[in-house]
């Protein structure tokens, strides 16, 4: 193993920790705020087709996202986990019934969903374990969004996460993908490279 990767692991294990024992309130709380942060998004009305996710292990939850989404009749698409450990994006109508639970046990639009190619999408949120100011981004370590991502120019890519997961330096693999902003409970950042 890398030092890259135990190092990696070793925060994971951490900030995975962390962020399952915050109290309820707190993580309501969060998930209320971030629906302001994340529509402070220049042009965010003008998005149309978005990608989010649905809240796993503690992630900071954008679900009164998705809702006011929805409401507002634009398209959300959810990841589907692939074989070849890439992210499919299908349609999501806002219905427990067009869900199934994928091998870690979060729900996925069906195989019969409809999909959008990634590129066509206007904006990808990405859930994620750790993140800096700079638009590093560490994941749960499936190398799903990495994979999918790369070589990919045209969404919007935009972090979810708590203030508690931000870090000033992540370790960094070449491959990684840079988040383009930072949306949390708190603020929304634009990231420099
Ligand atoms: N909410 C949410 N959905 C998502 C992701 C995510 O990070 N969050 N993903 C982002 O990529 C993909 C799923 N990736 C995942 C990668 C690892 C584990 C995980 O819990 N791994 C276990 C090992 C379990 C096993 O191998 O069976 C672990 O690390 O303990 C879960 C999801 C697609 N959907
Ligand atoms: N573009 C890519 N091509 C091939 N393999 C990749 C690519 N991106 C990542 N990987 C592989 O995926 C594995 C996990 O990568 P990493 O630890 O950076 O995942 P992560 O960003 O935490 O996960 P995720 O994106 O699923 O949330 C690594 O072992 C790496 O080799």
């Amino acid at each position: 193993m890398s030092d890259i990767t135990a190092t990696k692991s070793e925060l994971r294990r951490q900030l995975r920790a962390a962020r399952r024992a915050l109290p309820p309130a707190t993580q309501h709380q969060a998930r209320d705020r971030l629906s302001h942060t994340v529509t402070q998004l220049p042009d965010w009305h003008l998005l149309q087709r978005i990608g989010l996710y649905l809240a796993a292990d503690g992630e900071i939850d954008p679900s009164l996202l998705a809702e006011q989404l929805l409401t507002e009749g634009k398209q959300v698409y959810l990841p589907v986990i692939q074989d070849d450990k890439t992210l499919q994006f299908g349609r999501w109508q806002g219905s427990a019934d067009e869900l199934i639970a994928n091998r870690y046990g979060i729900s996925e639009p069906r195989p019969e969903s409809t999909r959008a190619a990634t590129a066509t999408l206007d904006c990808i949120c990405l859930p994620l374990v750790a993140w800096s100011e700079t638009g590093k981004r560490l994941g749960m370590g499936g190398g799903y969004y990495d994979r999918t991502l790369a070589d990919l120019s045209g969404p919007l890519r935009v972090g979810l996460g708590y203030e508690m997961q931000r870090e000033d330096a992540l370790p960094g693999d070449a491959w990684d993908v840079d988040l383009d902003f930072v949306a949390t409970e708190a603020a929304l950042y634009r990231c420099r490279t």
